[in-house]
């Protein structure tokens, strides 16, 4: 059984060639006997030493930098040893499996995934919520989504959620000490302004809510499908977003048979771009499974854009598509090739959002925009960071997870259940009580205040070896 008291050996350095590379080495216990095995002399702490590594035998491995960091001063809070090498894949693995054979008597083995950043955790260099952000950094694609990874590690949004906490606890503490002088139970509420309290409590979880909100969107980007009828210029409006021929156009109706994904990013804001089969009755069997799999696309969507046809309006067939999308799911009402019309229909569909006269249908907005030539292209942007969610000029997202969203949303209705006890007429204090307690309960979960084994393997076995 592998135990976090095992020390542990991996290459930490991405898999394939690189200028460098780095086997790392992580123990509970003194490192100095496998240093000295290892290198056959002992390591200044925190310095840096230009060292041959050797095989066993002695003949050459590389030579490189090695790096001692004795405990508790390191990233796994262990004792760590680090060999940084040239970032040859057979350099490295010929280095890591020295390493393992030097250290087998100690019980040197490999590093399972995330084992590295468990023991960081474990060790409280680390909470659960920097820990996944270690995670999600790695895993950024894009500058927006990184930065505010890299926030969270350092603890930003931990610090938040321990500071609603801490006030929780505060209040619970006051609460549960009332509780046991039941005469004074009439007038907990006023006398130490809980419900005051609690309201201002909820309004700054609710903003942290928002803020993890934008981060959840960082993280996972919104689906964006473009569907309408066949020649309207979907793939023209995909190719005019991404900025190059991601899609094939041709004015031939049916052009596009498979779906086209294509990654964008609006802000930093990743998107996922899906380009559709043209919507209509046909006889062509391929056809007809490239219009089934626009279907699929638009029931996954989370934003829809109904692309239709400025010199072809109100098309009863737009109004039979407009008809079967999905009630859940926002749709913009897309009105492409504005540059055919005249000036002063084209000037009154762009940059038209949210005041169409009369949109399609209550729930769609109408843009007019012009793939050609790129006119209502910024307004349709605007429009779809809108969507998301995505406030440009609000407080700092935080890249949050669904665990901690969910966590939060939770909190939330546990101190909105708590607010409805206080406003209660016969004010029953232990269930109030009992409620901040869950609600503290969620809140230590984000952190890993409270957390279970298998929550943890689940977390950290995401990881990349070495990491
Ligand atoms: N070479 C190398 N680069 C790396 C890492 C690493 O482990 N090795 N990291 C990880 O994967 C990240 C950096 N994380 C680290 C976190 C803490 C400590 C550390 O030694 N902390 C000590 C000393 C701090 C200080 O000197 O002020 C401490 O906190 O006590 C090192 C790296 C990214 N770059
Ligand atoms: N004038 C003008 N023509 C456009 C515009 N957008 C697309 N077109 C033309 O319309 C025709 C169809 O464009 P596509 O982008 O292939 O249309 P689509 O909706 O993807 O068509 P299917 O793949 O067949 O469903 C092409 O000839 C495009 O050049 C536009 O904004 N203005
Ligand atoms: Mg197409």
């Amino acid at each position: 059984m592998p135990s976090d008291r095992d020390p542990i050996a991996a290459i930490a350095t991405a898999p394939g060639r690189g200028g460098i590379g780095v086997v790392r080495v992580s123990s509970p216990d003194d490192l100095a006997p496998l240093i000295q095995a290892l290198l056959g002399r002992a390591l200044t702490p925190r310095h840096a030493h230009y060292l041959p590594f050797r095989d066993a035998g002695g003949a050459l491995i590389d030579q490189g930098i090695a790096l001692y960091f004795p405990a508790p001063h390191s990233y796994t809070g262990e004792h760590v040893l680090e060999l940084q090498g040239h970032g040859g894949p057979v350099v490295l693995r010929s280095l890591l499996a020295r390493c393992l054979e030097a250290g087998a008597q100690a019980g040197l083995r490999l590093a399972e995934p995330g084992e590295f950043t468990r023991r960081a955790f474990l060790n409280d260099r680390l909470d659960l919520a920097q820990a996944e952000a270690v995670a999600d950094l790695i895993d950024a694609s894009s500058e927006a989504a990184a930065r505010s990874a890299a926030a969270s590690m350092t603890g930003a949004f931990s610090r938040e959620v321990n500071a609603l906490a801490d006030r929780i606890v505060h209040l619970r503490m006051l609460v549960e000490a009332t509780l046991d002088f039941p005469e004074e139970e009439i007038d907990f509420l006023e006398k130490y302004q809980a419900g005051e309290t609690l309201a201002g409590i909820r309004e700054d979880l609710a903003r942290l809510v928002a803020q993890a909100r934008q981060g959840a969107i960082l993280r996972e980007g919104l689906h964006v499908v473009l569907a309408g009828q066949p020649n309207v210029g979907k793939s023209s409006l995909l190719n005019a977003l991404a900025g190059f021929d991601a899609a094939i156009v041709t004015p031939i109706a049916g052009t596009t048979r498979d779906k086209v994904v294509q990654e964008i990013s609006i802000d930093g804001v990743p998107l996922h771009v899906i380009d559709t089969a043209g919507l209509r009755e046909t006889a062509d069997e391929v056809e007809r499974i490239g219009i089934a799999r626009t279907w699929e696309e638009i029931a996954r969507a989370d934003v829809i854009l109904h692309i239709v046809d400025a010199t072809r309006p109100e098309e009863e067939l737009d109004a039979g598509i407009a008809a079967r999308l999905p009630a859940g799911t926002p749709v913009v009402e897309v009105v492409n090739k504005i540059d055919l019309l005249g000036e002063g229909d084209a000037a009154a569909l762009a940059g038209s959002a949210g005041k169409a006269e009369e949109p399609a249908s209550a729930a769609a907005r109408r843009i007019g925009v012009s793939a050609l030539t790129g006119r209502g292209l910024d307004v349709l942007r605007a429009e779809l960071l809108g969507i998301a969610g995505w406030n440009p000029s609000g407080e700092s997202p935080y890249l949050a997870r669904e665990r901690h969203l969910q966590a939060l949303r939770r909190a939330g209705e546990r101190l909105e259940a708590a607010a409805e006890h206080a406003a209660l007429d016969d004010r029953v204090l232990d269930l109030f009580a009992e409620e901040l307690r869950l609600a503290h309960l969620e809140l230590g979960g984000i952190t890993g205040e409270f957390s279970s084994d298998d929550l943890l393997g689940v977390i950290f076995s995401r990881f990349c070896i070495g990491k």
